[in-house]
């Protein structure tokens, strides 16, 4: 596949969107800036991209008569939305510090620092918008880890990782931009055999026939394209990924934004969220594959 180039000073030319869509898509997020995702980021400098999964810890977040509790409501969302990422991890399978890790649609790099804090390993992180590969390569500068961790602007369909180098890589939230079939086949030549791919997505349920409205709603907000189960089971199986674990955290997740739809940082989405896992139209899905 080839990508325009798009000169910005002398010394870096950095690869231009696919097509129009991946434009918009590059468009819409280097223009986010939600409080729901820098408050929550703010708290202990991972920002995330992602929804939370557990239990609400309702001993530390106290009552809202509390007046530190919109503090405590924050610092509780973003607990989940970390332990979201560590579920994640837990599923890459045995990696060292000399391991090389791929974090495909990598945002503003959360999931890249808790990899190389957990692991040793390098981390490079592809998304479309050059204001979160900016942010990302500036946290980890700050923390002291950018020999490690490394975003850059790039289609993770069409990545210079070479064939066989990476230990293991994801999607956490970002697979819902792309064609299954292409980005599984882009995993798999990247990923040494024996390597692991693991997504967290959300997706639409088979069992509830097509797209409920309120999936529809949640490609509208985000300009996205909600792939279901089947979808990702078939893309897999036919790129050489074969699943060892299928994980529903949709039980896991609802806690998160029942709590979420009750703070000041509402976005307006929570209740297609909410809806549609409860009437099962959609899921919160973890799979992870063996890359054979
Ligand atoms: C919802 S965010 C998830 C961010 C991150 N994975 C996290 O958990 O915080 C979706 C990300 O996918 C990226 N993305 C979408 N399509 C992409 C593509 N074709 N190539 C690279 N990144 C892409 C966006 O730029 C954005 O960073
Ligand atoms: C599970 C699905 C379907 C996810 C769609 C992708 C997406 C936008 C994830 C969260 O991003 P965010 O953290 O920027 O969103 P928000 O601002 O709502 O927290
Ligand atoms: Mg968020």
């Amino acid at each position: 596949m080839t990508t325009e180039l798009t000169p910005t000073d002398a010394s870096t030319i950095i690869p231009g969107p696919a097509n129009p869509y991946q434009g918009d898509i590059a468009r819409y997020w280097n223009a986010e800036a939600r409080p729901v995702n820098l408050r929550l980021g703010d708290v202990d400098g991972l920002y995330h991209h992602h929804y939370g999964i557990g239990e609400i810890d309702h001993a530390s977040l106290g009552t809202p008569e509390d007046s530190e509790y919109e503090k405590k409501l924050i610092t509780e969302l973003h607990r989940l939305e970390s332990a979201q990422a560590e579920v994640l991890l837990d599923h890459l399978g045995p990696i060292t510090a000399e391991d090389t890790l791929v974090d495909a649609g990598c945002g503003r790099g959360g999931s890249s620092v808790m990899a190389h804090q957990r692991f040793g390993c390098k981390v490079e992180g592809v998304t479309l918008s050059s204001t979160q590969a900016e942010f990302g390569n500036k946290r980890a500068r700050e923390l002291g880890i950018d020999s490690h961790v490394h975003a850059q602007v790039c289609n993770m369909l069409d990545t210079p990782f070479e064939k066989g180098s990476i230990a293991a890589s994801w999607n956490n939230e970002s697979s819902m931009y792309v064609d299954l079939d292409d980005l599984m086949a882009e995993h798999s030549r990247f990923l040494r055999v024996g390597g692991r791919y693991v997504t967290i997505t959300g997706c639409w349920n088979p069992k509830y026939g097509q797209p409920s409205k309120w999936v529809s709603q949640i490609n509208a907000h985000f300009e996205c394209n909600i792939h279901s189960r089947r979808e990702y089971l078939r893309a897999m199986a036919d790129n050489r990924l074969v699943p060892n674990a299928v994980v529903d955290l949709t039980a896991a997740t609802l806690p998160y934004w029942e709590l979420r739809a009750t703070s000041s940082l509402v976005t307006g989405i929570e209740e297609a969220f909410i809806e549609s896992y409860k009437d099962g139209s959609f899921q919160y899905l973890l799979i992870a594959a063996d890359r054979v």
